[in-house]
């Protein structure tokens, strides 16, 4: 009987341990703890009824849903997921080509450094980040360039969120954050030496929106880079299982519809852009980008269980369970487009403005 109440209480104490660390020590270090899943900006009582109205933008015809009211959708959808992200996996709200032997986070910075690398920009320079999320991919760009990065999102609680972590890691002199429209951005003609977009310009309804007023805001021979969000060549639009699976990709994050990636380099030409490089970063020999998605199932079922205890002991508002149920199912989608084929979420347009 002692025995076994020692076995008992070393077992309660391991997973005591394990919850600590693996739990809330881990995402503590990511900046966002399990117990501190919030709404965003949403009141904790309106939570669940934000994310029903969420779906009912992809209940209703497209008449009623119409363009200008995508913003305030897209800024609803990240009131609800930003906490989760964050703690489910990282400040860098994008994919990356794997990388044999590097960490997630190591192969995450690699692929945001390759966008500054591409941008030809270094100490003085000003460059925007369009759609910055809460800094990820800021803070590992002014690090490598020494540029002064000004990032732009539509989502008030992500502007504090981003500047809250770029005080805490000592780069507040090289970034600022800006609340705001990238479809109207409060910035003057040709004020920015280069520009990025990482997995952002996806939530625009029409990309040539988003991309003239990137072209209004840089100077003239400076360069702009997106890793655009685009169905391939392989997508079949009359096979219902590609079908289902860019449709669930489409709902599960806030996307107004996706694009084929013939069209990215025909817009920016379209808007004045002269296109100077275009390639799908997914292609071989290139890791896999949805290996991190695979590999993190198991967390997945953990964090479901983490979240519903949460939610139970109302120290979550409720809907925070909804919401990840639906990332959990956009898990799925995204994995499904990236085995197939089908979908890309880092075709790499590098643009720049002509001198005159
Ligand atoms: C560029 C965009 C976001 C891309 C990714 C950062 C996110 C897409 C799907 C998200 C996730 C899915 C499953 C979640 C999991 C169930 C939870 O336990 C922990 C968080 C997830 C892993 C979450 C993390 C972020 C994503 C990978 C879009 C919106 C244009
Ligand atoms: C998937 S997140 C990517 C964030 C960041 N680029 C990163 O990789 O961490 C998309 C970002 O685009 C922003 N966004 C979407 N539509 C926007 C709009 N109309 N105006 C400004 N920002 C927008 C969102 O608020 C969010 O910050």
């Amino acid at each position: 009987m002692d025995s076994l109440a020692l076995f008992l209480a070393t077992a309660l104490l391991a997973f005591a341990l394990y919850w600590f660390v693996c739990i809330l020590g881990s995402a503590e270090q990511k900046g966002k703890r399990a117990i501190n899943l919030s709404g965003g900006s949403i009141s904790r009582e309106k939570v669940q009824d934000k994310y029903k109205q969420y779906w009912s933008f992809f209940l209703r015809p497209k008449e009623i849903e119409t363009a200008d009211k995508v913003p305030h959708f897209v800024d609803t959808f990240y009131n609800l997921v930003t906490d989760i992200y964050e703690w489910g996996w990282g400040q860098s709200f994008h994919f990356a080509p794997s990388v044999p032997g590097k960490s997630h986070k190591d192969a995450t910075r690699i692929h945001e450094e390759m966008a500054v690398d591409l941008l030809k920009v270094g100490p003085g320079h000003r460059i925007l980040d369009v759609g910055c999320g809460v800094g990820g991919p800021m803070r590992a760009i002014a690090a490598r360039s020494r540029s002064n990065v000004v990032g732009i999102t539509i989502n008030q609680y992500q502007v504090d969120r981003a500047r809250a972590h770029n005080k805490k890691s000592g780069v507040d002199n090289l970034c600022e954050v800006v609340c705001g429209d990238f479809l109207q951005m409060p910035f003057p003609d040709s004020s920015f030496d280069g520009a990025y977009s990482i997995e952002a310009t996806c939530h625009a309804p029409k990309l040539e929106d988003v991309y003239s007023e990137i072209y209004r805001v840089l100077r003239p021979g400076a360069l702009y880079v997106s890793y655009e969000w685009v169905t391939t060549d392989r997508y079949k639009a009359d096979d219902p299982e590609h079908v289902e699976i860019i449709q669930g990709i489409e709902r599960g994050d806030a996307l107004p519809g996706l694009r084929h990636y013939d069209q990215v380099a025909e817009i920016a030409q379209k808007v004045g852009f002269e296109v100077v490089e275009e390639r799908d970063l997914a292609k071989p020999p290139a890791g896999e980008w949805w290996q991190r998605l695979k590999m993190g199932k198991i967390a997945y079922w953990r964090n479901h269980v983490v979240v519903s205890f949460l939610t139970l002991l109302g120290v979550a508002p409720k809907g925070v369970v909804d919401v990840h149920e639906m990332l959990f199912k956009t898990a799925g989608h995204l994995t499904r487009g990236g085995e197939t084929g089908i979908f890309t979420p880092m075709h790499m347009i590098l643009c720049r403005k002509p001198m005159s």
